[in-house]
């Protein structure tokens, strides 16, 4: 049982922090080995020139070539620790996160797509040159004062960079900061748009509105872009002056250097070695400079990345819970899609037994397929208790719970994949007994036989493409699989036909009879007729629950006369 305090992604960094202070333990020789390497040259203009001794000079060139292996073999192993803990993080992390954010979405306050690129941004920093930098960054003040034990000259000089450098980068991130938010804003804008275009693109096609929606999505693309060129013109000009100054930085450096040799402060080889040193030592505060909004992107990712574990983390924080037995309690239900504040769902109870089947009805917006999304635990409830098996839903876990649950949405889809494989859930422990049980239970034989490959046909892009009225009766033995205490149908029927919803109430029956609690959404007489109770739901409340012959008889259309196919639930919200 995890912590509600403790993150998945703090516990990984937890377990990288050995790795990380050898890294900065690592990083400590690498400025020594630099120094070196920038005193080689010196050393051979002075000693070689003044003895004219070839031994002194091999001997020179031999150290530089066992300084210059070491320090660049040294980067090589850093670079690749650095790579072997990013695929470790990859491992540890990305499947939480995959998991995480597809049962929280709101938790971190984005969306899949956003916690996806938040989990690649957290990633190359933590194993990134972002990071290098860091660490040499760490060790950069070594480099200072060495400079400052040249010449307290050079020592000022390098402060007065870096100072101007962070000035300069500081100013620029704020003076393109309103820029760059109002490009992110509209290149949001504008791939939400056009991933709803290419959703809908046949619709859109057929309609003639392909011209006038690509208009529309290139006015929010262009715009972005504008802000964004916009914000990297004004950058590009601001940086100007420290570009200039980073070009003349030899000539500072000679100038600086040569004022002090005039006043016989060092000596003229000395200036090679502070070059060298000046880059060295401003090198990755400069990248850290830089890259100051990479940094911030990493901080903010990171933060979303570990609301949303932890979020996720206390959710799943549940013990095992036995296999519900009894009945579906609502008690002053209230709620909602989380983004909305207003409730739909309004003190809604009634009770369940098992083994019964409960049609809920109710005009258009009602709240139907919420109340369904309560019910299965997509929603949590902002206030009341939904307690199944003689346990709140809240109590469960959610994994532990979707195996004693079958549901239907109002959109059906499935997975690329298998039929059998969509049937049984992706479940690696299913067996062909299971799959023939739920498959036998939903009477889908005919669609089965009917297939390519039969249970082995594949779904999915480049796979076989099931009718409306297929795929709902494929999902309703995906719904039974397994033989799930609750089953909620929310408009299984909109696309069967007669013979179809036949067999589907035939289904709800068998489920019915084999202890389950069955409730399903419809409008059509036809499968309420299947129902034991019902329940009408209107504006977000029960106007009326009983019996189904009880709730009929009070609706005057219904009373002695045939039944109309489709039932009309203003009519019966009205007659109530
Ligand atoms: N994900 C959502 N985000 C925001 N509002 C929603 C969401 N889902 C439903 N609603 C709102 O909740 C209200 C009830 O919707 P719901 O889909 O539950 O109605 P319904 O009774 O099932 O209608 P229908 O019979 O037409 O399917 C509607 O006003 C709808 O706009």
């Amino acid at each position: 049982m995890t912590s509600v305090t403790s993150s998945p992604l703090l516990g990984v960094l937890r377990e990288f922090s050995y790795g990380y202070f050898a890294l900065l333990g690592f990083g400590f020789f690498l400025p020594f080995l630099y120094m070196a390497m920038s005193l080689i040259p010196m050393s051979i203009m002075e000693r070689v020139s003044s003895s004219r001794n070839a031994s002194t000079l091999i001997t020179l060139i031999i150290i530089a070539i066992v300084v210059t292996v070491t320090y660049t073999l040294l980067e090589v192993v850093r670079a690749q620790v650095l790579e072997r803990m990013g695929t470790v993080i990859d491992q540890k992390l990305t499947r939480i996160c995959f998991d995480a954010f597809n049962r929280e979405r709101r938790a971190g306050g984005g969306t899949p797509a956003q916690a996806l690129a938040d989990l690649q941004t957290t990633r190359r920093f933590l194993c990134g040159p972002s990071l290098s930098a860091m660490i040499d960054a760490f060790w950069s003040p070594l480099f200072v004062i060495v400079m400052f034990c040249i010449s307290g000259a050079f020592g000022l000089l390098i402060l007065a960079l870096l100072g101007f450098s962070a000035f300069v980068s500081i100013t620029t991130h704020y003076l393109v900061a309103g820029h760059l938010k109002a490009a992110q804003r509209l290149e949001g804008e504008a791939n939400e748009f056009g991933l709803a275009v290419s959703r809908n693109a046949e619709t859109l096609r057929v309609m003639g509105m392909l011209p006038t929606v690509t208009e529309r999505w290139y006015a929010l693309h262009s715009d972005g872009v504008a802000w964004r060129n916009a914000a990297q013109t004004r950058a590009a000009r601001i940086g100007l002056v420290p570009r200039m100054v980073q070009n003349g930085q030899m000539i500072i450096v000679y100038g600086v250097g040569g004022f002090l040799f005039l006043a016989g402060q060092i000596h003229v080889g000395v200036l090679f070695v502070v070059l060298m040193m000046m880059m060295r030592a401003q090198g990755p505060l400069q990248y850290i400079i830089n890259n100051w909004s990479a940094i911030q992107s990493f901080w903010m990712a990171a933060k979303r990345l570990d609301l949303l574990l932890r979020a996720v983390g206390a959710e799943r924080e549940h013990i095992a819970l036995p296999p519900p037995k009894g009945a579906l309690v609502v008690s002053r239900l209230v709620g909602g899609p989380p983004e909305v504040d207003k409730p739909i769902i309004n003190d809604v109870s009634f009770t369940l037994l098992p083994g019964r089947i409960m049609g809920v009805v109710g005009p258009s917006g009602a709240g139907k397929s919420c109340l369904g999304r309560l019910l299965v635990g997509i929603w949590k409830s902002r206030r009341g208790t939904v307690v199944f098996g003689e346990q709140d839903l809240l109590h469960w876990n959610e994994d532990d719970l979707g195996r004693h649950i079958g549901y239907i949405p109002q959109d059906v889809e499935f997975l690329p994949g298998t039929i059998a494989e969509n049937i049984s859930r992706f479940d690696p422990a299913a067996t062909s007994e299971k799959i023939l049980d739920a498959i036998e239970m939903a009477g889908i034989h005919d669609i089965i036989r009917g297939l390519p490959n039969g249970y082995s046909t594949r779904l999915g892009l480049g796979g076989h493409t099931l009718s409306g009225g297929q795929r709902q009766r494929v999902a309703l033995a995906r719904a039974v699989y397994g033989r799930p205490r609750l089953l909620v149908l929310d408009e299984p029927n909109s696309n069967l036909d007669a013979s179809g919803e036949q067999v589907l109430g035939r289904t709800m029956q068998a489920m019915r009879d084999d202890g389950a609690a069955v409730i399903v959404v419809s409008h059509r007489v036809s499968l309420l007729s299947f129902c034991d109770d019902l329940l009408v739901l209107n504006e977000g409340s029960v106007q009326a629950m009983g019996g189904r012959e009880q709730i009929f008889s009070r609706l005057p259309r219904l009373r002695g006369a045939p039944p109309p196919l489709v039932l009309q639930p203003d009519q019966l919200v009205r007659s109530l």
